[in-house]
């Protein structure tokens, strides 16, 4: 893949303190820039370690997190008090400890039905940005060992998407929904950062970066901005089937 950014580390600590110091960084110049730092958050399990270090008496005073909104990259079409919800993660490990004012957070309304929730997604997010276009500051990532990203997920209709900028995706597998940012949505921002670590992500990570194209296998690899780089922070257990490392 092009325009990717590896930034590999010996442990999962030293992947969180990494991807702390670029978020925070990252904040400070949109928010110098802006006034402000739109960033869209990943969900899953591996960035709820970064979340709690970002809300940390260490770390908490280094953004001023007035200045900060929050979005989501995908959403669970679950309850927002149900155990899946990325937001219900993303409220216990970083909004609530840092005491984020709902008006700073834009989750997606699960209440409606999954297309309904897509479309007001996609009002909220272009009333916030308005007049301006919507363009994130940052667009944090996970990668599935399945190789998606967001719910970007192998062999669904959001893949081909050019359209939308918030989809529902249905996952035949799970029958299930899920709502989604796609693909040139989240090209569209201006820094893209992908948190991976753990062995069981190392043939995932192999498969996105090295492989041949394959969007419907691999749908990470549709993470290609035209502008700038995607930063990949990861450990050597991820890396570890990688045969460039630099
Ligand atoms: O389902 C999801 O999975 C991916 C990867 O999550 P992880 O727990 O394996 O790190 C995540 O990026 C996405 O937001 C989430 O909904």
């Amino acid at each position: 893949m092009q325009n990717v950014k590896l930034n590999i580390f010996p442990t999962e600590d030293e992947v969180l303190i990494n991807m702390a110091a670029y978020f925070i960084e990252t904040a400070k110049k949109a928010i110098s820039a802006n006034g402000m730092f739109n960033v869209s958050l990943s969900g899953g399990s591996s960035p709820k370690k970064l979340y709690e270090m970002l809300a940390s008496s260490d770390y908490k005073e280094k953004v001023v997190w007035e200045n900060v909104y929050f979005f989501f990259g995908d959403e669970r079409n679950v309850p927002a008090d149900h155990p899946d919800s990325n937001f219900l993660m993303a409220k216990k490990a970083l909004f609530d400890p840092l005491q984020i004012p709902a008006s700073q957070i834009i989750p997606v309304n699960t209440s409606l039905p999954p297309e309904q929730a897509a479309e007001a997604y996609a009002l909220a997010v272009y009333t916030h940005f308005k007049p301006y276009n919507v363009k994130f500051d940052l667009i944090l990532l996970g990668l599935g060992d399945n190789s998606h990203t967001a719910s970007l997920f192998p062999h669904t209709s959001i893949l081909e998407d050019q359209e939308s900028t918030v989809k529902a995706v249905f996952l035949e597998d799970q029958q299930v929904y899920r709502i989604s940012m796609t693909a040139p949505m989240i090209n569209d921002a201006h820094h893209i950062a992908f948190l991976v670590y753990g062995k069981g992500k190392a043939e995932a990570v192999h498969h996105v970066l090295e492989d041949d194209t394959d969007i419907e296998e691999y749908p990470a690899q549709l993470i290609q901005p035209e502008q700038g780089a995607v930063q990949w922070f990861m450990d050597e257990a991820a890396a570890s089937l990688l045969s460039k490392k630099g």
